[in-house]
């Protein structure tokens, strides 16, 4: 592909990673990432990327086991960003987890915190959360 190409949502090369925007009352999981991962530092919805052959929702039941421990019964897609950080192009599967059992615990050390939706433009996300958090608090009526 020649530099002028802009990439695509659908490139193979971008990561592909499933996040949960888990919600409970009027408050959403964060979790903070690793000071030395790929934006660390920053606030995060929990999940990960995706395995050869896996499908969004596996991989979002998956990586919510591994990093909080919790099952998911009940989630719908919300968005889905192609983003292109300057070392990195990812494509971002973001979905409503609206029920799920097990109590969310930190299994990787990670920050973890109920942020009140209200509270949520004072965290720092990285640049792709963006459109995730205005959507949020658009469908919340939170301005
Ligand atoms: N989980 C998550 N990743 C995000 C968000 N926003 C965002 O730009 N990302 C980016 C950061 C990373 O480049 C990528 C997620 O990769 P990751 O390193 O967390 O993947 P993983 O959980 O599978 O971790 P690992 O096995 O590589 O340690 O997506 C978000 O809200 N949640
Ligand atoms: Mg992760």
């Amino acid at each position: 592909m020649s530099l002028s190409t802009p990439p695509t949502a659908a490139d193979p090369r971008r990561v592909h990673v499933a996040a949960g925007v888990i919600l409970r009352e009027q408050r959403v999981l964060i979790a903070r990432r690793h000071a030395h991962a790929h934006q660390g530092g920053l606030w995060e919805f929990p999940g990960g990327k995706l395995e050869p052959g896996e499908s969004v929702i596996s991989a979002l039941k998956r990586e919510l086991q591994e990093e909080i421990g919790i099952d998911i019964e009940d989630a719908e897609p919300l968005l889905q960003i192609a983003h292109d950080y300057p070392d990195k192009q990812v494509l971002l599967d973001f979905w409503t987890v609206s029920a799920f059992s097990g109590e969310p615990q930190s299994k990787e050390g990670q920050a973890l915190e109920w942020c009140e939706l209200e509270d949520l433009r004072e965290r720092e996300f990285p640049e792709a959360n963006v459109p995730v958090v205005d959507r949020l608090l658009e469908l919340f009526e939170i301005l």
